[in-house]
């Protein structure tokens, strides 16, 4: 793949742009959108959207010398993550084309300005880039790799993204497959949540292709606020998958605090205040003790792939002989989770399991 077809450079510039604005330039610029909304000028009567008047108002500031031709990029894969990712694309301006297996979930990204294509094969054809953000490894290997999937579509100068949580025996099945093709292979898994994807600061953990990820960065910051090229197919999920690890465990030990505080005769809502001041401060616990303290979990990071993760961690672990003690008791009580029903809660509502064996 060719900068020239990613024309990489003006998108960078674009991103760059946009994400260094300055407070005053961003305050100026909302006064400017909302006071020519109010007077209805011409180009608002085209019904542009408020980001696309962002953009034209960024543009216009800078006077951007060349005209931006961004890339053709696919999106597979419209969940909790895939849309808000997918969203910021279409916001900083890339010719985006999605397809979900759910097909309404394509729908506000349409409206958005996304085209659709029917199969994931469609997709990567018509695409010079790719990125899928699946459920788990079997979703990720049958989208890539089955019937009409990205597999069939793409081929020499292309390049496929797999951006979800998987192990590293399922991203390197799938680099098979599309290296066969002749195309580029890159994963990229993603610490951060759904509010993460949506303002675009997501952490990058990616391997593979080295020319891929150079062609690709500029997109990666759209989406994210740091990157890390981790070298060979394999490492970008490691990562993941300890990071995840970690945090299954961490949330676990949480839950066990602040049902313990509350068992004592101290106010868990307290517990929150006084972990977020000390050393073991850790912004999940900031956002999520609150809502756990009402019993209620919101999701933003479905238990059942906090579950997965720990699993496909232990499976990790046990290949290479590691001790992890901690992390095989906490995936014990997010079984138990699943196991009532909480699968689609967020992963804070492992704390149910702990409650149920009192
Ligand atoms: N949510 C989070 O906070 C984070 C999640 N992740 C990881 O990102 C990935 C996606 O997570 P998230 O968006 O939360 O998950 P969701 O469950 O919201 O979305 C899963 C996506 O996978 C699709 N899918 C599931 N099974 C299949 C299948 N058999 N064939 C085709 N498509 C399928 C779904 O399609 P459909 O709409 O039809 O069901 C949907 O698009 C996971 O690997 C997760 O571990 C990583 C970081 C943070
Ligand atoms: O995978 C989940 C996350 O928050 O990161």
């Amino acid at each position: 793949m060719s900068s020239e077809t990613f024309r990489a450079r003006n998108i960078y510039r674009h991103v760059s742009l946009q994400k260094r604005l300055p407070k005053h330039f961003a305050s100026e610029t909302s006064f400017k959108t909302s006071s020519l909304l109010r007077q209805q000028q011409p180009m608002f009567q085209l019904q542009l959207l408020p980001h696309q008047v962002l953009n034209c108002l960024v543009r216009s500031h800078v006077e951007c010398a060349e005209e931006e031709l961004p890339a053709r990029v696919g999106f597979l894969g419209l969940g909790i993550m895939g849309s808000p990712m997918a969203q910021n694309l279409i916001k900083a301006g890339c010719d985006v084309t999605v397809w979900n297996r759910t097909k309404s979930k394509c729908d506000p990204l349409i409206s958005l300005g996304a085209k659709y294509k029917p199969s994931p094969e469609e997709v990567a054809a018509s695409c010079d880039v790719t990125f899928a953000m699946l459920a788990d490894p079997e979703s990720a290997i049958d989208v890539a790799c089955g019937k009409y999937g990205a597999a069939s579509g793409i081929g020499p100068g292309k390049g496929y993204v797999d951006v979800s949580t998987v192990d590293g025996a399922t991203s390197k099945l799938i680099h098979g497959h599309i290296k066969a093709t002749g195309a580029s292979f890159l994963e990229a898994p993603v610490s951060g949540s759904k509010k993460p994807a949506e303002d675009g600061q997501l952490i990058f953990l990616t391997a593979g292709d080295k020319p891929l990820y150079d062609e690709v960065a500029p997109f990666l910051d759209i989406m994210g606020k740091s990157r890390f090229y981790l070298g060979d197919v394999g490492n970008g999920a490691a990562m993941k998958l300890v990071v995840n690890m970690i945090m299954g465990s961490m949330m676990a030990s949480f839950s066990e605090g602040l049902l313990l505080s509350e068992k004592v005769g101290l106010d868990p809502n307290v517990l929150v205040e006084v972990v977020s001041q000390g050393a073991i401060s850790a912004p999940m616990y900031k956002l999520k003790g609150p809502s756990m303290t009402k019993s209620l979990y919101p999701t933003a990071f479905p238990l059942k792939h906090q579950q997965k993760d720990l699993r496909l961690a232990l499976g990790l672990a046990e290949s290479v002989s590691q001790s992890t003690p901690i992390a095989a008791a906490a995936n014990e009580l997010y079984k138990v989770a699943k196991s009532q029903g909480l699968s689609d809660q967020d992963f804070s509502a492992v704390i149910e399991a702990l409650k149920a064996k009192q």
